[in-house]
C-alpha cells in the first residue's frame, strides 16, 4: 500500500516528459495525471479536456482571480496552470497525482505542500541532443522552439532544487528510475538515480 503523493516531474520542454507519463500511466493506472490548462493554442490531436483545458487569456485570468488555479506561470509567451479541484479530490479520496509543470509552478507547489511531495527533474543527455527531439518532434514553429532552448538552460541550472534528477537517454532506464522515485526502489532493483538531495 502506497502513501498519498503529490508527484511533480519537471523538465525541458523536449526532453521526454510527455513520453515516459504515458508509459508510466500504462504501467501505474493507479496513479492520476493532472490535465493542466493552457492559453497555447492546440497542436493537431490534441483533445480539449484530455492533453489540456484549452482556455482563451481572458478565461484563464478569471481562473486566476477566482483562486481556482494551486499554481500557474507564464511559458513562452503563454499560460499555462493546475486547476486546484481534481488534485483536491484525487488527494482525498488516497490517490497520488502527478503534475507533469514547469520550475516556477514547481516551486509555488513546493511553497504549498512539502511531506507528501515527490519532485523530479528530467534532463536530456546533453543540449543538442534537446534540441534535436524538439525539431524532430515537428511540433514547434522555429520561434517556439528557440523560446524553449532558452528557458531549458534556466531550467537545467535549477536541477538540484529536485529531490531526484533522471537523465532521460535510454526510455526504458529513465522509465525504470521514475518508478524508483515514485515508488521505491524494491519495485525495481535495477535503478540508480542519484540520491534525493532533500
Ligand atoms: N507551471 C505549469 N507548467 C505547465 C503546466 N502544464 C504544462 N506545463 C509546462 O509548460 C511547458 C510547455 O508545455 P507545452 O506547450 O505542452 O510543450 P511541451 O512540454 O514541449 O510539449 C512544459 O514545460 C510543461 O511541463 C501547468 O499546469 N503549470
Ligand atoms: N529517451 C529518448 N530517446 C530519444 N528520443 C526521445 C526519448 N524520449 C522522448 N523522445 C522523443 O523526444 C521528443 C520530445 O518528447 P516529449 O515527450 O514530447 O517531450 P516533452 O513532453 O518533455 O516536451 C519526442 O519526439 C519523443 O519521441
Amino acid at each position: 500500500m502506497q502513501a498519498t503523493k503529490l508527484i511533480v516531474l519537471t523538465g525541458p520542454s523536449g526532453v521526454g516528459k510527455g513520453t515516459l507519463v504515458r508509459s508510466l500511466l500504462q504501467r501505474h493506472p493507479d496513479l492520476q495525471l493532472s490535465v493542466s490548462a493552457t492559453t497555447r493554442a492546440p497542436r493537431p490531436g490534441e483533445v480539449h479536456g484530455q492533453d489540456y483545458w484549452f482556455l482563451a487569456r481572458a478565461e484563464f485570468k478569471a481562473a486566476i482571480a477566482a483562486g481556482e488555479l494551486l499554481e500557474w506561470a507564464e511559458y513562452a509567451g503563454n499560460y499555462y496552470g493546475t486547476p486546484r479541484q481534481m488534485v483536491s479530490e484525487q488527494f482525498a479520496a488516497g490517490k497520488s497525482v502527478l503534475l507533469e509543470i514547469e520550475l516556477a509552478g514547481a516551486r509555488q507547489v513546493r511553497a504549498q505542500y512539502d511531506a507528501e511531495i515527490v519532485s523530479i527533474f528530467l534532463l536530456p543527455p546533453s543540449l543538442d541532443e534537446l534540441e534535436r527531439r524538439l525539431r524532430d518532434r515537428g511540433k514547434d514553429s522555429e520561434t517556439a522552439i528557440a523560446k524553449r532552448l532558452a528557458r531549458a538552460r534556466e531550467e537545467v541550472a535549477a536541477q538540484h532544487e529536485f529531490d531526484w534528477q533522471i537523465i532521460n537517454d535510454d526510455l526504458e532506464t529513465a522509465l525504470q528510475q521514475l518508478e524508483t522515485a515514485i515508488y521505491g526502489a524494491t519495485s525495481c532493483a535495477t535503478a540508480d538515480p542519484m540520491s534525493p538531495s532533500a
